[in-house]
């Protein structure tokens, strides 16, 4: 069960790195004034999270539901660069990046993260897992513009991811 309790922490710790390639998503964006959203990536996302979660035995849906907190948690520090640049302009001279080299690092993660959550579902059976998670998780995801909120959604998300098959009692993890 302590395991389960590790791969949660990095799940997070994934997600955190995650979340921080946003800043340069949303400058990219900024400079070719795309909106934050984009439906198709995001559907791209999801396929890929699906595929990874079926090829390790996990429930689809499960970690489907993990990287649309994800999604959700990369649009809502966009929205807070946006906001910030809005309100005060973009830095001078900074260099508008290219959204199309930074996916592929974004996109690295989805693996990463779906290892770590195949430790993770036992989870329903570890004490106050919960409470302990999201105590981490301010600890852990640290990003600007990252809400209680976000933290919560992710926390939930984890804490959903199931295997595939059915499985044992609690007893004994
Ligand atoms: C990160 C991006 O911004 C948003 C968030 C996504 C994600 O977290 O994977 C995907 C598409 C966008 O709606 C992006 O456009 O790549």
């Amino acid at each position: 069960a302590d395991a389960d309790l590790d791969g949660a922490r990095t799940v997070l710790q994934l997600s955190q790195q995650r979340l921080s390639f946003m800043r340069t998503v949303m400058a990219a964006k900024w400079a070719s004034r795309a909106p934050i959203e984009d439906l198709a990536q995001e559907a791209s996302v999801l396929d890929a999270a699906r595929a990874a979660g079926t090829e390790r035995g996990l429930g689809p849906e499960t970690v489907a539901g993990v990287f649309a907190q994800e999604i959700s948690a990369a649009k809502v520090v966009q929205l807070g660069w946006g906001s910030q640049w809005l309100l005060h302009g973009y830095p001078a001279d900074e260099p508008a990046p290219d959204l199309t080299a930074v996916r592929p690092q974004i996109a690295a993660l989805t693996p990463q993260i779906a290892d770590a959550l195949v430790r993770t579902d036992r989870l329903n059976c570890v004490r106050r897992a919960r409470a302990r998670l999201l105590r981490e998780a301010k600890i852990i995801v640290t990003t600007q513009y990252v809400t209680a909120r976000v933290r919560r959604g992710l926390v939930d998300a984890i804490l959903r991811v199931r295997g595939a098959s059915r499985r044992a009692p609690c007893a004994g993890v």
